[in-house]
């Protein structure tokens, strides 16, 4: 699991995990670092939910039956998944292996349950990051402007959003999301820190070594 460092050192890549209460903004933060920083792969997930106006299949989620999803979690092909909103949600395995091993970073956008197993399984590897709105009227706005789910489904998400922020101190970072561009900048501070952080440069020894024998000559 070794990344081309930017700066010609090798390191580890990291898995870098959004949660948040529904309509506070991971999508759109995702989107936006996937766009501006390279070496950046997210995570798609498998789930049961239905698809929603605009989402593509594959890039939004893996759109998959009950059935299906539970032959995946039988084979072991997910490294971590949940129920949220009576839906099953879950990480396929693999590509987040073959992201890691060949160099790139990982974006998920999962819950406080798959950010806990993730957590559990490579806690070093895995960066954790809380999007709060700005106010609990913010967040309803937001999910109506989405327009994408029925009043019944909003009134399901506010009323899950509670439970949902009680585990927000169980994260690395928490980023207020009131203005796009604000939390954005705050996020990718978060993911470029993260990146130079000493015990992730495996290639920092050699590279220390070299400067050394430069030194000395
Ligand atoms: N544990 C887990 N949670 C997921 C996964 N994929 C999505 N979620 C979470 O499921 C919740 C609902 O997602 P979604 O239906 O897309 O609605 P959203 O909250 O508007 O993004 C969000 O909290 C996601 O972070 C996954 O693979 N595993
Ligand atoms: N800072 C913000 N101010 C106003 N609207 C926002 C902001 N961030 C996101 N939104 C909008 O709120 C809605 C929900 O955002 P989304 O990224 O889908 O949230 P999540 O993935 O957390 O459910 C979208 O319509 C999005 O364009």
């Amino acid at each position: 699991m070794t990344a081309g460092g930017f700066d010609g050192v090798e390191r580890r890549g990291l898995m870098f995990v959004l949660s948040s209460p529904s309509g506070a903004g991971k999508t759109t933060l995702s989107r936006m670092l996937l766009e501006r920083e390279p070496g950046l792969k997210m995570s798609v997930s498998a789930t049961t939910r239905s698809m929603r106006p605009g989402e593509v299949e594959g890039r939004d989620y893996f759109f998959v039956d009950k059935q299906k999803f539970e032959t995946m979690v039988e084979q072991g092909e997910l490294l971590e998944w949940a129920t949220v909103f009576d839906n099953l949600y879950g990480t396929p395995r693999a590509p987040v292996e073959a992201a890691l091993s060949a160099g790139q970073d990982v974006l998920f956008d999962i819950d406080w349950q798959g950010t806990q197993q993730l957590h559990q399984k490579a806690s070093v590897d895995v960066v954790r990051v809380f999007i709060l709105p700005p106010s609990a009227a913010d967040l309803e706005k937001r999910l109506h402007t989405r327009a994408q789910d029925s009043d019944e489904v909003i009134r399901g998400r506010m009323s899950r959003a509670t439970h949902e922020l009680s585990h927000w101190a169980e994260y690395d970072y928490i980023v207020v999301n009131h203005n796009v561009d604000d939390a954005f900048a705050e996020v990718q501070s978060i993911l470029k820190a993260e990146r130079l952080k000493r015990e992730r440069r495996t290639g920092l020894t050699e590279f220390v070594r070299k400067l050394q024998r430069q030194l000395e000559k």
